[in-house]
């Protein structure tokens, strides 16, 4: 069995350095991963290398050789990333998604891994939610009927926030008990909702991710075709949920409003499918201060606890105040959309559009540039 003591036996107590290989936007990384944060006992320096998630090789991880590796979502961790490395023992990812992760080969290897689950669900839903609302301001006056797929994190707090708004809510999660919002059939939320929002896990019939669910284009073909024309599609779970080819033969034929935050080909987009979107956004419907911070205080909480020491930061430490209530905004039509200007994101990713797509550079620099909003406070 690998060891999973941080102290090295070489080190004398007290003289141990602690490396960090991180993604470079994981938030506020050199405040939650400090000497005094982690508890001197455990490393008289730390020292933390960040690059870009996509540039996390195995080269790299071989090189180094770190104690701690700490992701987001576009660094798979898996066999090939850590063959030629013997030091990692914890692995971080300040996200909810982990189809990234192969968690059963780190076990394997005995190396802890952490997500952040639940960090962005208040962001996610709330970018559903503006997008419904600056797309279909009638909403605000007549009862719309949300589809909601998926009933954990995001979809429940989604789902909330629907009800609040006297919406009724179909929503269809096979892994969960029947209740009030899980209560409908996959066919029946396909056919019966005026908006429809995807809050599932990558997962597929085998291999690393497999489920008896299978969430792999499970928005294909023929549940586009039983979907009404004017039924708006919303995608923030992760992109090949839809199979973007028959998406587009779908919005060809329909005219569809579909609303996608996340996409198959990920980092890179066509001009072709980007034309046929009513809004898309650069894979930021979770990036808030508070959903990004929340997704760092996690990681560092769950590293804390294989430190065994009591976390000394609090993100509530870092916020700046935050006025902006749920109970005022649910009853002002103009404020809430103007809260989160979405079209302002969706401009901004059009702009990008040179020899016929969105290249994953300018994807990933969009991403990496975002002025992170707020958060309304539930
Ligand atoms: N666009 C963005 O910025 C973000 C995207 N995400 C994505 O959203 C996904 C969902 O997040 P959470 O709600 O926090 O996760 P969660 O794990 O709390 O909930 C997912 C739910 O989906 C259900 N589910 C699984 N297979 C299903 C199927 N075939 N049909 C219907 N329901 C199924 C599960 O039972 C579970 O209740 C994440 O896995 C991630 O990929 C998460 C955060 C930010
Ligand atoms: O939490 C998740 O899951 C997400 O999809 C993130 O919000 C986006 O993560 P990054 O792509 O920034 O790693």
């Amino acid at each position: 069995m690998a060891d999973t003591n941080f102290t090295k036996s070489t080190d004398a107590p007290n003289t141990r350095a602690l490396t960090i290989i991180a993604d470079i936007n994981i938030a506020s990384l050199n405040d939650f991963f400090n000497v005094e944060t982690l508890g001197a006992e455990h490393a008289q320096t730390v020292n933390i290398i960040t690059v870009a998630g996509r540039e996390i090789t195995a080269q790299l991880l071989a090189d180094v050789q770190p104690d701690v590796l700490l992701i987001r979502s576009v660094t798979p961790v898996n066999a090939a990333l850590l063959a030629d490395n013997h030091s990692v023992k914890f692995v971080g990812s300040a996200t909810i998604g982990t189809d990234h992760v192969d968690q059963a080969y780190l076990a394997e290897r005995n190396i802890i891994f952490a997500n952040a689950a639940g960090c962005s669900k208040h962001s996610v839903a709330q970018y559903v939610v503006t997008s419904i609302l600056t797309l279909r301001p009638q909403y605000w006056q007549q009862p719309l009927v949300l589809g909601i797929i998926g009933l954990g994190n995001i979809g429940s707090t989604l789902a909330q926030y629907a009800a609040d708004l006297g919406w009724q809510v179909l929503g269809y999660d096979p892994l969960l008990p029947e209740s009030k919002f899980n209560n409908a059939s996959f066919d029946e939320v396909i056919a019966q909702s005026h908006a429809i929002s995807l809050h599932v896990p990558l997962t597929h019939t085998e291999g690393m991710n497999s489920s008896p669910y299978p969430t792999h284009h499970l928005i294909d073909g023929a549940a586009l075709a039983a979907m009404p024309a004017d039924t708006i599609l919303i995608n923030s779970a992760r992109g090949p949920v839809i199979d973007a080819a028959a998406l587009e033969a779908n919005i060809d034929k329909t005219a569809r409003q579909v609303v996608l935050d996340v996409f198959e080909h990920e980092p890179q987009i066509t001009e072709q499918l980007l034309s046929k979107l009513t809004i898309a956004t650069p894979h930021i419907a979770g990036y808030t201060l508070e959903g990004k911070l929340r997704g760092t205080q996690m990681i560092y909480d769950a590293l804390c606890e294989q430190f065994n020491v009591t976390p000394t930061l609090s993100m509530h430490q870092l916020l700046p105040v935050n006025m902006y209530q749920w109970s005022e905004l649910k009853h002002n039509a103009d404020r809430l959309v103007k809260f989160y200007d979405i079209m302002r994101d969706d401009q901004l990713l059009r702009k990008k559009v040179s020899d016929g797509q969105v290249s994953g550079a300018d994807f990933d620099q969009l991403r990496r540039d975002y002025h992170l909003r707020r958060e309304w406070q539930a």
